[in-house]
């Protein structure tokens, strides 16, 4: 496990699939010149993403002899597929940035938070059950898929207690807003007049 040096901060966000976690994090992240550990996943890509960007797409015997080979932090399955973040990722983006994150579910967020303890921000990020619904259609998740998602909804809102922040993503650019005034604060740029 990559030991963190000093002031390096791991923000992960967590909430339900299709709130928009991935959207606002990219966008408060580039303001902020944050660096997202990319995980790695047996999953197809999807045909709007883009191998070593959305994620590492990689076959499930390549996944089976990294694990075995201890690189991966940590490890979740979702919906049949694997996901994992490796721990030479998170060493390398410290090299490049001063402060992570990544997108994770909730078994994730919680396994970095005891791996990392008070070095770990968690943000959530959710939206009402119809809303998601509807964002899920436009992102072009099956119904199949879409049904799985929000039948762990309760389950998955209910782990906001255990976030040090949270946001309800209505309208995108005012939760942008607040969320990088939220991470200005813990990065000290003041890149956000505060008034
Ligand atoms: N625990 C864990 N969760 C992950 C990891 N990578 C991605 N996830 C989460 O697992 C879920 C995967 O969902 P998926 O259907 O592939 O849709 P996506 O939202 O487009 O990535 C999402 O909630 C991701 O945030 C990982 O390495 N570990
Ligand atoms: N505030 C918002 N209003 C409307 N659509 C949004 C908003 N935030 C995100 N979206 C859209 O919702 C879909 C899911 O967003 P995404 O960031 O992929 O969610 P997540 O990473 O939480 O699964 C995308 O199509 C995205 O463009």
């Amino acid at each position: 496990m990559y030991a963190l040096k000093d002031k390096e901060m791991i923000f992960v966000f967590t909430g339900p699939h299709g709130a928009g976690r991935k959207t606002v994090a990219e966008m408060s992240g580039s303001t902020l010149g944050m660096k997202q550990v990319i995980s790695y996943t047996t999953r197809p890509p999807k045909a709007t993403e883009e191998d070593g960007q959305d994620y590492h797409f990689i076959s499930p015997a390549q996944f089976a002899q990294a694990q075995a080979g201890g690189e991966f932090i940590e490890v979740s399955t979702v919906n049949d597929h694997l996901y994992g973040i490796k721990s030479s990722d998170i060493e390398f983006m410290f090299q490049q940035s001063g402060s992570i994150y990544l997108i994770l579910n909730r078994f994730g967020a919680e396994t970095l938070k005891k791996l990392y303890s008070d070095r770990v921000v968690q943000i959530f990020i959710y939206a009402q059950r119809d809303t998601l619904e509807e964002r899920m259609k436009g992102s072009g998740d099956s119904e199949e898929i879409a049904s799985k998602y929000l039948s762990d909804y309760e389950n998955e809102l209910a782990y906001r207690d255990h976030c040090d922040h949270i946001f309800e993503n209505v309208d995108l650019a005012h939760t942008v807003f607040d969320l990088t005034k939220t991470l200005d604060q813990y990065l000290n740029r003041n890149l956000v007049d505060l008034d």
